[in-house]
């Protein structure tokens, strides 16, 4: 018997120049479509408009900031907010699976197909020199992509209902990373990204 078979451990995704690990049943304090519905219902949800290259555009997704910190990418400064208990549970699951702390969340509204995120690093100063960020996947499956910086190469994940994926050590410096459009993709998914604001 594979002991490491059921999705309830985490389990490193062997990648060159970054870290990063998976699992696949991150364990959830009810069923991924109720923890689902409650985010998408009682969450302060924002529909932002960003500055790219001096032009403003309406981001292809609504968004949400609660942590201890005001946290500023893409021209924007989110303020903090005190996380909802089911996020500070949310939270120190993630904390207990992954052995690091976070003192925020960023969360994801992709409503359908058509929501998706550029790429991008998270590599804002305030996140430190190696990050760790844990990324809790709720709803649709969407298809992660990496694209590293230099060498030329693509790593595709599919991140499935109630996966969490853990980005670490120098991804953030040597990768970008994204969320493409799908039209097979009619259904909400929400992301979360805890991390720890310096
Ligand atoms: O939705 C995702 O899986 C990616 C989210 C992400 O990259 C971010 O919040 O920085
Ligand atoms: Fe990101």
């Amino acid at each position: 018997m594979d002991l490491f078979s059921d999705g309830a451990s985490l389990l490193p995704i062997p990648i060159e120049d970054g870290v990063l690990a998976y699992m696949a049943r991150f364990p959830l304090p009810c069923s991924s479509a109720e923890v689902l519905a409650q985010l998408i219902r009682d969450t302060h949800w924002r529909a932002d408009t960003i500055v790219v290259y001096g032009k403003r555009y309406l981001q292809p997704r609504l968004t949400a900031w609660y942590g201890e910190a005001a946290y500023t990418y893409s021209g924007l400064t989110l303020q903090p907010a005190p996380m909802s208990p089911l996020l500070a549970q949310l939270r120190t699951t993630v904390e207990d699976v992954t052995g690091h702390r976070y003192n925020s969340v960023l969360l994801n509204y992709y409503r359908d197909g058509k929501d998706s995120m550029g790429m991008h690093s998270d590599d804002e100063p305030e996140l430190g020199l190696r990050p760790v960020i844990a990324s809790l996947s709720l709803g649709a499956a969407r298809t992660f992509i990496l694209r590293h910086k230099t060498i030329k190469r693509t790593v595709k994940l599919d991140l499935t209902d109630g996966g969490l994926l853990l980005m670490a050590g120098d991804l953030q410096k040597n990768w970008l990373h994204g969320i493409n459009k799908s039209v097979r993709v009619t259904g909400p998914r929400i992301n979360l990204t805890f991390r720890y604001v310096g």
